[in-house]
């Protein structure tokens, strides 16, 4: 097995759903593009970090990748075996080398099952295990893995801290012994001390187990210890991908530059002087996204050519890959940001945050 052996490969991915209306009749008026068109692949082993803001699609396309929600279009492959035309029958056989991990275990842990039964469910279900000792064994195995006392076999989700109750939710993923995991915001719900403490378990079981990762967050400081490569979202779509440390020390599409200079640095004097970018508007509908690049509404490099009509396409540009047709004179420093003019929200006499700026929206110029 090689670092270049690829476990999962998606192409063209495509969720929409429909969006109903009518009272007796129930008719289609048009689809949410929660996914629309995603290419990826995780080397086995390896860590794929998808960010982006609320309501971009990550959630959607980590589900759409398990088939929890059939894609409307395009290809998983998982380990050679294409998921989305697999019957029913094998796809649940597949499952159990496909597990997920939720944001919010107490939502996705059944109150009334104590630890026991919480694990020994998935197993029953998968057929591992041929009787009670058996189960057991690989339940204390995986407790241990995941630093959980024997005596919390017996204890009901409630009773534990809100990171051991993550530890748990990974507990009941890993006693099946999967190879590919989807974590979606695994930290997000929990106390930032403890944040770290659930992401290191999660690099070690990657070390000990050769586990291969898909780890949603919108936070970007979460996926960049943990991840090898990095894919920003943005409605539906890959804008960039890159190696992990490339894609935070040299980010090239606008809106990871915009998403970077929203991160604050802990060094005093480059805070002050970090370049802060700010994006006008707000996350368009994905029922309606814009024409040509989803993103030059609100793009502080949008051009008055190409932008609104030309969908970019991804492309490699040393080494990362970029949806975004300028991107080479964006890097170079010969295209500019739109000058971000203070401009009040509110006029001077009504007593006005000063330091509320907003940027412009028409497209500026080749500078
Ligand atoms: N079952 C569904 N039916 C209709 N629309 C949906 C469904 N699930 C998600 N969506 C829509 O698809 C879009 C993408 O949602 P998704 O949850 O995948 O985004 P996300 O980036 O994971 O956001 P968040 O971090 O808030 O979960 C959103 O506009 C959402 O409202």
């Amino acid at each position: 097995m090689t670092g270049n052996d690829i476990l999962v490969e998606v192409r063209d991915l495509k969720v929409h759903f429909p969006i109903r209306r009518g009272v007796l009749f129930d008719r289609t008026v048009g689809h949410v593009k929660a996914v629309d068109g995603v290419d990826l692949s995780i080397p086995r082993g390896k860590t794929y970090g998808l960010v982006g803001e609320s309501g971009c699609g990550k959630s959607t396309l980590g589900r759409a990748l398990l088939q929890l929600t059939p894609p409307t279009g395009g290809e998983v492959n998982f380990d050679g075996t294409e998921l989305t035309t697999l019957p029913a029958g094998k796809l649940r056989t597949m499952r159990r080398r496909m597990q997920m991990i939720f944001q919010d275990p107490m939502s996705s842990l059944d109150p009334r099952q104590n630890v026991e039964s919480i694990l020994t469910e998935g197993l029953q279900t998968h057929g591992i295990g041929g009787n009670r000792d058996e189960r057991r064994r690989i339940i204390g195995e995986t407790l241990d893995a995941v630093g959980l006392p024997r005596w919390a076999l017996s204890r009901y989700p409630h009773e534990f801290s809100g990171g051991q109750r993550q530890r748990i939710g990974i507990a009941r993923a890993l006693v099946l012994g999967p190879e590919l995991i989807v974590a979606d915001e695994p930290v997000s719900a929990l106390d930032v001390s403890i944040q770290a403490q659930v992401v290191n378990l999660l690099d070690e079981l990657q070390d000990s187990l050769g586990l291969t990762y898909l780890v949603i967050a919108h936070d970007l400081a979460v996926v960049r210890h943990i991840s090898d490569t990095v894919g920003v979202m943005y409605l539906g779509a890959l804008v960039e991908e890159a190696p992990s440390d490339r894609l935070y020390t040299e980010p090239l599409h606008p809106y990871t530059r915009a998403l970077m200079s929203a991160v604050p640095v802990p060094d005093p004097d480059v805070e002050d002087n970090r370049e802060r970018i700010l994006l006008s508007g707000d996350l368009p509908s994905p029922a309606n996204p814009p024409s040509g690049c989803r993103f030059h509404t609100r793009c502080p490099w949008a051009q008055p050519t190409r932008c609104a009509d030309e969908r970019p396409a991804l492309r490699d540009i040393g080494g990362s890959r970029v949806a975004c047709h300028w991107a080479e004179p964006i890097a170079s420093g010969e295209l500019r940001p739109h000058q971000v003019r203070p401009q009040l929200t509110r006029p001077a006499d009504e007593g006005e945050d000063p330091s509320v700026v907003s940027a412009p929206t028409e497209p500026g110029s080749y500078v």
